[in-house]
């Protein structure tokens, strides 16, 4: 298996009536198997990048490859490609297609041409996973945002593909749902999906992702596993994303305890564990 999952080469990409490029000359490569987090300012083209890298859009200029192969943009190549490649839209609104939840998780299954009781047995499993019982029967337009939500990422998960991207898959969920999700994710990831996802949050990117892309502008700014790319405070406040807490804190621990004496004092390794405990509660 290739080491890069997807790649975006020299890709650009502009709206038609869009003043710049969304996508500037991106060249990004999505490791294998990786959870990936995918971070930026508002309008710095993460949607942009999600719609482009499922095949949506395609770029004006540059390539995009899946498992080193350049997309191609006829219907039956999408069709194959978004089988691998599965979009969670950022808006529930955008993706819900169906008039009940159960049709909606079936509707991709039956685009696959699965027999009914094999469909009939992966939705039910989907429902169960995403605490949907409840809602199986109702109208889509019953539901709150939030459920909507955990529909949509229902619909697309139900399909198994090999990259899962996700477009803001927490907006809308309380706490409860999160840490569902983020549950989910990891069993999702435990079957060898790669997971790229975006977010604003960046105490949950920094605790759940193990590599890190920071965009801006349409470009790659920085990329790396969590550690390294927060560590570059100067870049991320110029970007005004500023640095998740636990990385606020540890540097407020360190001022508080001089160099020569880290080491030597018990306090600051206390300290130290307790920062690293809260990174995983955050
Ligand atoms: N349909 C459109 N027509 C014209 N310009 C657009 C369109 N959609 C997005 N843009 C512009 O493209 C740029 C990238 O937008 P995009 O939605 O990809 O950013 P984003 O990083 O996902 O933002 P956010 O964090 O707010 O969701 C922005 O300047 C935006 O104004």
């Amino acid at each position: 298996m290739s080491e890069w999952i997807l790649e975006f080469a020299g890709t650009s990409y502009s709206y038609p009536c869009g003043s710049r490029s969304a996508i500037h000359d991106l060249n990004l490569k999505v490791p294998a198997g990786k959870r990936c987090g995918l971070i930026g300012q508002n309008g710095c083209g993460k949607t942009t990048f999600f719609l482009l890298a499922n095949g949506l859009y395609q770029p004006q200029q540059g390539i995009i490859s899946w498992r080193g192969e350049p997309f191609r943009y006829d219907r039956k190549s999408l069709m194959q490609l978004r089988q691998q490649i599965g979009l969670v839209f950022q808006n529930p609104e955008h993706q819900l297609v169906a008039s009940t939840v159960e049709e909606d998780i079936s509707y991709g299954l039956y685009n696959l041409g699965l027999r009914e009781s094999e469909i009939a047995q992966q939705v039910q499993q989907a429902i169960e996973q995403f605490d949907l019982s409840e809602l199986a029967r109702e109208p889509i337009h019953n539901l709150s945002l939030g459920q909507k939500k955990r529909v949509s990422i229902a619909d697309i998960m139900v399909l198994k593909p090999k990259l899962l991207l996700l477009d803001e898959p927490t907006a809308y969920l309380d706490p409860r749902h999160t840490r569902q999700l983020i549950g989910l994710l990891q069993q999702i990831h435990s079957t060898g999906t790669t997971i790229l996802l975006a977010s604003h949050d960046l105490d949950f990117i920094y605790r759940w992702a193990d590599w890190v892309f920071v965009m801006d502008r349409g470009k790659l700014i920085l990329e790396g596993t969590p550690e390294t790319v927060f560590a570059q405070r100067d870049v991320l406040e110029q970007l005004q994303l500023g640095v998740p807490l636990a990385i606020e804190l540890m540097e407020q621990i360190r001022a508080m305890f001089p160099a020569d004496d880290r080491s030597k004092n018990p306090a600051f390794e206390q300290w130290q564990q307790q920062i690293l405990q809260a990174r995983r509660l955050l």
